[in-house]
This record gives C-alpha cells, sequence and structure tokens, in this order.
C-alpha cells in the first residue's frame, strides 16, 4: 500500500502511538525513535498539552553566558542554541564591557498595539474621528475582559487609528495600546481586539475583518549601552575598525542583515531559553530595523571624547515572564530563576544588552582576524563528530584540523582514519 500522509484522527492518538506511525512511515530505527522519544526534563503528557500532533522532543544545547555586569548587577545569561561559538562570544564581550562598567539600560514599558482592521467604510476619516471620540468607551471594553492584566497596573491605555489606502479601497486601522505588565501579551491583546470589534462596526458602519496583535513593537522598545576602552578591545585601530563594520551595515541593506542575524543570536537564544516566542522577537527586530523605510543595523557604534568604543541598541522585545510557555515549561522556569529578573521589562533590558555584546564580539573579530578563527575553532568539535570521531578522536580531529587551519569534513574524515590506524 502506498504511504499516505493524509491522517485524519493523528491529534487523537497518544504521543507514543504517533511516534510508532511516524517511525513506520519514515522508516526511522529504534535509535532513530528512541531520539525522538525521549523527552528529558518533559513529561509526554505535558508537552502533549504544549503542542499538537507531538511526537517527541527536539533537545537544543543550553549554555550559559557568563561576565555580564547590567546596571551594576551582575547576571548569568542562559541561552539555548545549536551554533558554536555564540555563547563563547558574547561571555568574550561581557568581559571586556565590565571594565568600564559594563552595561546600562532602560525601556520604554511592556506597551503592545492591538490592531483591528475596518472595510468598507464611506467616509473613513469621520470614522476615524468617531473611533477617538469613543476612546474611553473602547479602552472601558477592552480592559473589562482582562481584569487581572488591571489589576496588576496594565490594559488598555489608549486608542489610535489611521487610514490606510489598499488595492480595494481605504481601511481604517485602530489600534488598541495595551500595557501588558509581566505577559508577551499576544492572548491578552487579541481578545481585547476581538472583544471591541463589534462596537467599531456599529460606530464606523464598516465591516470588521483582521483583529489581531502587531509584532512591530515599537512602544516596547529595550535599550543597552556600554562602553568598550580602546585598551581592552585592542587599541585605536580596533575602534576605529569596529566603526567601520557598523558603518557597512549603515549603508548596506546586505551587509545590515548579517549583522542584525549576529545580534538575533544572543537574543534568540535567551528567548528560547525563557520560553519566550522567538518567531515574535525576530519579527519584531527586523520590522523596527526598517520602520524608517531602510533596513538598518539595531546596533550604533561612536567613539567618546577619551577614544574608547561606545556602543548602543535599540531593539522592540515582547517577552513575558508569565503566559505562554514561559509559566509551563520547566526548564524555561529554571532559566528565569538563573536570570534573576522579576519584570518582563528587566528581561527584555537583560537581552538588549545581550544582543549588543553579541554583535560587538562579532564584529571586533571580523574587523581584526576575522570570524573563523574563533568560530571554526569551536565548530571544529562538530564537523569532527560529523565525520564519525567519537570519544576522544573528537578533540584529537578537531584539534588537529584548527592547527592546519583546515576546518573541512573532508579532512577530518582522513584525520578520523589515519588517528585510528595509529591506534
Ligand atoms: C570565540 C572567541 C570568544 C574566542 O576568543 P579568544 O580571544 O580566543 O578568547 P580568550 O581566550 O581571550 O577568552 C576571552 C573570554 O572569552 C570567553 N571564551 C573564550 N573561549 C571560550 C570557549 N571555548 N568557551 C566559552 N567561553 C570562551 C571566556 O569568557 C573568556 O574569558 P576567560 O574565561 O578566559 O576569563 C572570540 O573569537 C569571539 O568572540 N569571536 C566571535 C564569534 C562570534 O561572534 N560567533 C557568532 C557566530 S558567527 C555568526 O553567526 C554571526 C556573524 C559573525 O555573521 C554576525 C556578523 O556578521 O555580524
Ligand atoms: N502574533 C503573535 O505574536 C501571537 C502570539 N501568540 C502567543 O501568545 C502567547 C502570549 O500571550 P500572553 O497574552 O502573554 O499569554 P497569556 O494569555 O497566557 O498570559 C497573559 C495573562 O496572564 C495574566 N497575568 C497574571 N499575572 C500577570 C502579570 N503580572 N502581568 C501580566 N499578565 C498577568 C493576565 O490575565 P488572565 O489571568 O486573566 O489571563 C494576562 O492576560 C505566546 O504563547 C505567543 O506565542 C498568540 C497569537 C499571536
Amino acid at each position: 500500500m502506498d504511504k499516505t500522509s493524509k491522517i485524519s484522527g493523528f491529534y487523537k492518538l497518544p504521543p507514543q502511538e504517533r511516534l510508532n506511525a511516524v517511525k513506520q512511515y519514515a522508516g526511522l530505527s529504534d535509535d532513530e525513535a528512541a531520539t525522538l522519544g525521549n523527552t528529558g526534563a518533559l513529561k509526554p503528557e505535558q508537552i502533549d498539552r504544549m503542542v499538537e500532533n507531538v511526537i517527541g522532543v527536539m533537545p537544543v544545547p543550553m549554555g550559559v553566558a557568563v561576565n555580564f555586569l547590567i546596571n551594576g548587577r551582575d547576571y548569568l545569561i542562559p541561552m539555548a542554541i545549536e551554533e558554536p561559538s555564540v555563547i563563547a562570544a558574547a561571555s568574550n564581550a561581557a568581559k571586556m564591557a565590565r571594565e568600564k562598567g559594563g552595561f546600562t539600560t532602560s525601556s520604554t514599558g511592556p506597551v503592545m498595539r492591538g490592531l483591528i482592521q475596518v472595510t468598507g467604510i464611506k467616509d473613513p476619516y469621520s470614522a476615524r474621528f468617531s473611533v477617538l471620540s469613543a476612546k474611553n468607551n473602547i479602552m472601558e471594553m477592552a480592559n473589562a475582559v482582562d481584569p487581572v492584566l488591571v489589576k496588576f497596573g496594565g490594559g488598555c491605555k489608549d486608542v489610535e487609528a489611521y487610514v490606510k489606502d489598499t488595492p480595494h479601497g481605504p481601511i481604517l486601522v485602530v489600534h488598541l495600546i495595551v500595557d501588558c505588565r509581566d505577559a508577551m501579551g499576544a492572548n491578552a491583546v487579541n481578545t481585547m481586539a476581538e472583544t471591541v470589534g463589534p462596537y467599531l462596526e456599529k460606530l464606523t458602519g464598516g465591516k470588521v475583518y483582521l483583529r489581531i496583535i502587531s509584532n512591530l513593537a515599537d512602544k516596547r522598545l529595550m535599550r543597552a549601552r556600554a562602553v568598550f576602552s580602546k585598551e581592552s578591545i585592542g587599541g585605536d585601530d580596533v575602534v576605529d575598525a569596529i566603526i567601520k563594520a557598523y558603518e557597512f551595515a549603515l549603508v548596506d541593506p546586505y551587509r545590515a542583515a548579517t549583522h542584525n542575524k549576529g545580534i538575533m543570536n544572543g537574543i534568540s537564544a535567551v528567548t528560547l531559553a525563557t520560553g519566550n516566542d522567538t518567531r515574535a522577537i525576530e519579527a519584531g527586530a527586523h520590522a523596527y530595523a526598517s520602520i524608517t523605510g531602510t533596513y538598518l543595523p539595531l546596533t550604533i557604534y561612536e567613539k567618546s571624547a577619551g577614544g574608547d568604543l561606545v556602543g548602543t541598541i535599540e531593539v522592540p522585545l515582547a517577552v513575558g515572564l508569565v503566559g505562554g510557555a514561559t509559566a509551563s515549561h520547566p526548564t524555561a522556569k529554571a532559566n528565569v530563576k538563573i536570570l534573576g529578573v522579576k519584570t518582563a521589562s528587566e528581561l527584555g533590558e537583560v537581552m538588549a544588552a545581550v544582543g549588543l555584546a553579541q554583535n560587538f564580539a562579532a564584529l571586533r573579530a571580523l574587523a581584526t582576524e576575522g570570524i573563523q578563527r574563533g568560530h571554526m575553532q569551536l565548530h571544529s568539535r562538530n564537523v569532527a563528530i560529523h565525520a564519525g570521531a567519537t570519544g576522544d578522536l573528537i578533540d584529537k580531529v578537531a584539534e588537529a584540523m584548527v592547527r592546519e587551519k583546515k576546518v573541512r569534513a573532508d579532512r577530518a574524515k582522513e584525520l578520523l582514519e589515519q588517528f585510528t590506524k595509529a591506534h
């Protein structure tokens, strides 16, 4: 019989039976199936409630970046990431930043926008005024559905409205401005947006379609700043080289995308480690990077009066400490405890500092010796494992490749053969 992916009622099976079905379908060996089915710190019934059609887990390495001094306080930074050299680089940058007092941070507050799309309005500009006049009613209706958020000092705080042209005529986009306190806020904001939809139809005579949070969280900005003394980073030339590296990203979106990817190496790793929504964070960061109409770097580098390097970052980070997986994932909870953050804004500010550190380390390497020594040195162990090395041979093959400056799969295989024969 031909195999088919059309499996009605798959979701009704227990995880082990789903895994067995997939094992058969894909011809997985017992070992391969076991890597999926071994759920580690999570109980099968826990993950089965987190997402749908669960068959197992995809474990990602968890490391801790050290040396972070932020607003005069020490932090250990849990990072979940599959890429080598990221955690080393963050620790390296944080060590250099410490000399001048580490990172200082601030933020705008945990405020998100909920969007309501109203279509088919004859007089959209007049409808906009009707909506703005009814602002208090709209806020009251929105807040009535989340008394818990209001109790914590959050809730809908303002209403904005914009007329936009579309290929099918003008639409009115109503924004609910919601203080989400310690929640990321998507569920809270979406519930509010759906609640006020019918009232907006009545007010405007239009038809409401989408009611959804915006991930362009431009009212939830996190800022971090650090001074890197010229002595600690390698002298005047290195300061100048890093500023030139930044200016490259400033004028060329092809470079800016990679510059920002480096920032997100750190930010996404903390996002994942704390059970936050990595897609929301990535979408927000890249949308904010192009908010002027040009895709720009999220960091800025300048030279201080004394000739030191000053780095700053401003990035929207919609992260929470309650809600989503932050509350239900035991590893995420342990990681938040390691961080010791008490509010969602503090978490966001720490993440901005990590993003700046990550970017600084990468630029320093790129603008001086190149990225490959540090990165490939750490990546070499993966290459050795991929070539089949086990036990002591992993480090032996990796070290030989680094010495020869040939961190490649073919060389790893050759070296492995040589070392195995010599045994
Ligand atoms: C890799 C390093 C840190 C080596 O740097 P190094 O100069 O050889 O390090 P060091 O021996 O002088 O050590 C300095 C500190 O770095 C840390 N450190 C040093 N080694 C380790 C290690 N093995 N494991 C954990 N931590 C390590 C550690 O904190 C240490 O302090 P100590 O413990 O000695 O007091 C440096 O070369 C570096 O920062 N490179 C940048 C690497 C990087 O950015 N990787 C990201 C992946 S590449 C990418 O995806 C982004 C990119 C590059 O495309 C972005 C862009 O283009 O902008
Ligand atoms: N576009 C996007 O980004 C989208 C993301 N998502 C997902 O939404 C989830 C996040 O939604 P979110 O609203 O944060 O999650 P939750 O709805 O799970 O949590 C928020 C709720 O927690 C309660 N709460 C308790 N204590 C606090 C506190 N100190 N501060 C704030 N709220 C508190 C509030 O009220 P109460 O107890 O009454 O609930 C609040 O509404 C994530 O899983 C995300 O992936 C979903 C849709 C779209």
